[in-house]
């Protein structure tokens, strides 16, 4: 699952949304709204509580300052990604091509090491687990035997047998890990889900490798808490998925008030409030990427997380003023285009300016037809991801959720890769730089305001244009002291904040490494 609680605006809805303001009209949700008894939150900085709609969610207990750490936890298991390319399966690292092959010495699976720590029973679960089992009923012979796209589903019911294996091993943890919600009775009713499901992971499990002991109804069981739980772990080269006590817990809001992050080896989760969040306030962080428009966002999270999301953002066609899902009107050319009504994902689309109207399916052609030639751009291609915006420019408005895709790639081009290294890039590249910046930032202060790791990293991209543009302004005598101080104070106010906000991951992360950047630039500014 991979974020802030924005002050509601008055609309009608039918949602029993626990966010929904108060009226005096008892609503589902103010009346069945009550706290979950659960010993094991006394002093913690948050309740449980439950609601028709959500199911359980965690609100402050008490008034939080931004950056209070508000779950710190362990995982309780955590395995190779759905679909997983091969992982080692001590320390779930993919492996690059042409890296020597090692395999288990007990199960055949390959691992990155024979030294590989996570293999350990105290550095990982694979030996603890999956390891002896697996070698009992042969499984790396059939994994050696498969398919490139077999092994990826093998790879994928490794989770789910870990999380099984678990029921005899350690069944506290497991105990644990059926606290969570697999929202069985929601995805039963889905059944291309659940038969791939049968098909993939429980026949698999069950008669492919011969795990008899495990029903069907548990190994769905566990499919479905995985599917809804998991959160995503694990830096470059490390791919996996987890499951943690408590962050569960966690609603979602496509503008969150937290932000969550994994330590490298371990993948201790901890999960922040990203500013100010009030006693009684929910809790919540985003179980999707906040660059993406709502009709692409609220399809994810139905497919994926098997809800229609009505947060505010969601209910708002200007997505809180953004425009990040507005297209230009091709008949007036001034207007926006946005939906009539975004909680209906087949409504009309409309012209503010002029009335005219598209209707949902060609849009949703436009934006398939878009991504794709986006996604078509090679990932260095700096003219590439120029071209598109160009090209686009009269179709998709400037904060385009898909033009500003374009313009993050862009923006950490510039100034990385050879040709357009700071030393090589001219004046006029800089400035587009600082432009790209600043209009990402003005976004993501829209969508996921305070201490949020992509305001860090943009922070950080913008103050280098900045800088060098200050000194060179003063260099040509284009500007004078006073002016030259006042730019410094920007850049000066940025690397602060970005340091401030990527301090706070964990060691060893590339954001880590930017907030020693950021510390070591202010350093050698001195004091402005
Ligand atoms: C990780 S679980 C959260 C805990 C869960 N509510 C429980 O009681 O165990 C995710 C599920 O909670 C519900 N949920 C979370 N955020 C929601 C939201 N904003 N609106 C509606 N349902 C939500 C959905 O059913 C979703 O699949």
């Amino acid at each position: 699952m991979p974020s802030n609680h924005k002050k509601k605006k008055n609309r009608k809805s039918s949602s029993t949304h626990p966010f929904k303001e108060q009226t005096d009209e008892p609503s589902p949700s103010t009346v069945i709204d009550e706290p979950v008894e659960d010993r094991r939150t006394e002093g913690k900085p948050y309740l449980v509580k439950r609601s028709e709609e959500v199911g359980r969610y965690i609100v402050a207990s008490r008034d939080l300052k931004a950056s209070e750490t508000i779950i710190e936890v362990l995982p309780l298991i955590v395995g190779p990604c759905a679909e997983s390319e091969p992982v080692c399966l001590g320390c779930h690292s993919t492996f690059e091509s042409g890296s020597p092959i090692y395999k288990c010495k007990f199960c055949r699976w390959r691992i990155c090491s024979p030294k590989c720590t996570g293999l350990g029973v105290t550095g990982g679960t694979h030996r603890l687990l999956e390891c002896i089992p697996l070698r009992d009923k042969d499984v790396g012979r059939l994994l050696d035997t498969s398919s490139a796209a077999q092994a990826r589903l093998m790879y994928e019911a490794v989770l789910t047998l870990r999380c099984m294996l678990l029921k005899s091993i350690d069944p506290e943890r497991y105990a644990r890990v059926l606290e969570m919600d697999p929202l069985n009775a929601v995805r039963q009713q889905i059944p291309k889900l659940w038969s791939r499901n049968q098909r993939e992971i429980v026949g698999r499990i069950r008669d492919e490798w011969n795990f008899q002991e495990f029903s069907e109804q548990e190994l769905h069981t566990i499919c479905g808490i995985i599917e809804v739980n998991a959160f995503e772990v694990g830096q470059e080269p490390v791919k996996a998925r987890a499951l943690f006590p408590e962050a569960y817990l966690l609603m979602h809001d496509c503008t969150p008030n937290t932000g969550h992050t994994d330590a490298p080896r371990t993948h201790r989760l901890t999960v922040r409030t990203l500013r100010d969040v009030k006693a009684g306030q929910p809790l919540t962080l985003t179980y999707a990427y906040i660059l993406q428009g709502t009709l692409k966002r609220r399809q994810h999270l139905k497919e994926e997380k098997f809800f229609w999301c009505s947060c505010a953002r969601c209910a708002d066609p200007t997505e809180l003023g953004t425009n990040c899902s507005a297209l230009r009107c091709a008949k007036c050319q001034r207007g926006h285009v946005l939906p009539v009504n975004p909680l209906d994902q087949q409504a009309d689309w409309r012209c503010q300016l002029c009335s005219h109207t598209l209707p949902c399916e060609a849009v949703v052609r436009l934006l398939e037809q878009l991504f794709q030639a986006l996604e078509a751009i090679d990932g260095n291609d700096v003219d590439g991801f120029e071209r598109f915006l160009q090209a686009q420019a009269s179709v998709l408005h400037d904060n385009h959720y898909l033009a500003l895709s374009a313009k993050h790639s862009l923006c950490e081009l510039y100034g990385k890769i050879e040709g357009y290294l700071v030393p090589q890039l001219t004046g006029e590249q800089l400035k587009r730089k600082e432009t790209l910046c600043r209009d990402l930032l003005e976004v993501v202060d829209q969508l996921e305001p305070g201490l949020s790791r992509l305001r860090g990293t943009i922070m950080y991209e913008l103050h280098v244009p900045l800088m060098i543009e200050a000194g060179q302004l003063l260099q040509c005598g284009l500007i004078q002291r006073p002016e030259l101080r006042r730019r410094l104070k920007e850049v000066q106010r940025l690397l602060r904040e970005s340091e401030r906000i990527l301090a706070l991951e964990p060691e060893g992360t590339p954001e880590y490494g930017i907030a020693e950047a950021a510390r070591e630039a202010l350093k050698n500014m001195g004091p402005v």
